[in-house]
Formats: structure tokens, sequence, C-alpha cells
């Protein structure tokens, strides 16, 4: 085996632990919030997952750190709050790029609750800014958000299959690009996203109109300290 090969494997090992956990937390999540057992019982999980806690911070990293699951070059954040495996807050959605369209399924649990049997409207947010990002990275050119915006048409329902679709509209017409000034090379992005069920896909439940900038040389440097941010 080569040496690259050998990192790969290395590289699959440590996703599939991460993702294993990733799911293990989640289901555990899941149960937290929809429970209903007794007191006693609350407590005493409560102290055995308390005791779970320092094994996984024995050897931690901090802000700006990059996880072994996200060597550079592989732009996937394996923790990403949406599609990461390896974070419970994630459903996670699985996100395909369809003839330029991102297009993401889940089913989000009581985890996720706004109203009563209803996802959360920022969880919405959350995941239309996500597709979003998906919809505009697919050019190649990975960005960050610089206003998103909602209309929440119908209630989104819990435990049910969901799609969110996003893809690119026009850009600003006529706007000066910043390219001569500081290295931008183009315009914002408009972005539109919807979320609706996987059973009635053309009945938009929220609507999403976001846009996109890739951020140039000076803002990298000055948020991410340099290093590509996309990577
Ligand atoms: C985010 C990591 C993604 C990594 C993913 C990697 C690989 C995955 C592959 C595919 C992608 C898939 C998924 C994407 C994942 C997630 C999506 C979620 C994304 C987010 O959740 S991301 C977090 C939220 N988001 C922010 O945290 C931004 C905070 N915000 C700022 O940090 C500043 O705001 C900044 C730096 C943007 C500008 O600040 P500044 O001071 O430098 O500029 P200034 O305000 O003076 O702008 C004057 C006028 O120029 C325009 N302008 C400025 N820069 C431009 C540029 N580069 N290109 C074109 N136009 C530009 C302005 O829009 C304005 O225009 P106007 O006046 O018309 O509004």
């Amino acid at each position: 085996m080569t040496q690259q090969e050998d990192q790969q494997e290395e590289l699959a090992e440590r996703r599939a632990a991460v993702a294993e956990l990733g799911a293990a937390v989640r289901a555990l999540t899941d149960a937290a919030v929809v429970s209903e057992v007794d007191d006693a019982t609350l407590r005493s999980v409560a102290a055995a997952v308390a005791e779970l806690v320092p094994s996984l911070t024995a050897a931690r990293r901090e802000r700006h750190e990059r996880p072994a699951t996200d060597p550079p070059g592989s732009g996937h954040r394996w923790y990403n709050p949406v599609i990461g495996a390896g974070n419970p807050m994630a459903p996670p959605v699985h996100v395909e790029l369809v003839d330029g369209r991102a297009v993401g399924t889940c089913v989000l649990g009581l985890a996720y609750e706004g109203p009563r049997g209803y996802v959360h409207g920022g969880i919405s947010a959350l995941l239309l800014d996500q597709i979003l990002g998906h919809a505009h990275g697919a050019s190649g050119r990975p960005g960050m958000t610089i206003s998103l915006s909602l209309r929440y048409r119908g209630p989104v329902p819990l435990n049910t299959p969901l799609r969110i679709t996003g893809w690119l509209g026009e850009s600003d017409p006529g706007r000066p690009s910043d390219a001569d000034d500081h290295g931008d090379d183009r315009q914002p992005s408009h972005a539109i996203g919807t979320i609706s069920t996987a059973d009635e896909p053309d009945s938009v439940l929220v609507e999403a109109r976001g846009k996109f900038i890739v951020p140039n040389r000076k803002q990298v440097q000055r948020i991410f300290g340099g290093e590509d941010f996309a990577r």
C-alpha cells in the first residue's frame, strides 16, 4: 500500500468513527427531548452522560484548529451543523447537486420543534442558509452569506421527509465589481431556496432569498487569518 493509500484509509476510518459518535449522541439528544421517564431516571442518565465528557475532551481542538476529519483540500466540514455526520446537532441533511441545483433531504425530530409538531423557524433558516451555500458553491467558489430573508408560507412538519432546494438567480444588474480595489473577482450572487415535504415538492412551505460573496484576500486575512477558508 502506498503512503497516500494509507492516509486515505486512516482518514476514512477516522470519519467513520466520528460519524458513529455523532449518530449515537444524536440518538441521545432525540431520546432526551422525547423522554417522559421519571425524574430519578433523568438524573441518573444525566450523571452517566456527564461522566463520559472527560474521555472526549482529553484531546481537543480549539477555535480555528482544523479537525483530523477535514485535512487541507478536503473541502468538507465533517462537523458542519447541517450536513456534518460528526455533529449531533446536524439532522444531518444529505445534499446532492442535481442539474446545478442543490437538493437536500432530511427528517427533523422533536429536537427541532418550534410550534408544537412543527419545525422551529430558525432551524428552517439554518437549513436554507446551508442549501443556498451549496447552490453558490456549486460554481466552484464557496462563499459567505451577506444577507438572508425568509418567507414562512406554511408550517414545516416534524418527523416527515423534507426536501430543501437551492439555486442561483440573477446577479445585481450594473453593480460595479469590487475587483479593482479589493481583489474581489465578482459581484454578490443571489440565491433562492425552498423547503417542502418530499411528498409534495411543489407546495412551498418556506422560501428564502440570500446574497453570497466570495471573500477577497484581505477579507480572508481579516476573518480567517489567511488560511483558504474553503479548503
Ligand atoms: C462558510 C464556510 C464555507 C466553507 C465550505 C467549504 C466547502 C464546501 C463546498 C461548497 C459550499 C457548501 C456549503 C456552504 C456552507 C455553508 C453556507 C453558510 C454560509 C454562512 O453561514 S457564512 C456566515 C455568515 N456570514 C458572515 O459571517 C459574513 C459576515 N460579514 C462580513 O464579515 C463582512 O460583511 C464582509 C467581509 C462580507 C464584507 O465586509 P467589508 O467590510 O470587507 O466590506 P463592506 O461591508 O464595506 O462592503 C461594501 C459593499 O461591498 C460588498 N462586498 C464586500 N465584500 C465583497 C466581496 N468579497 N465580493 C463582492 N462584494 C463584496 C458588500 O456586500 C457591500 O455591498 P452593499 O453595500 O451593496 O451591501
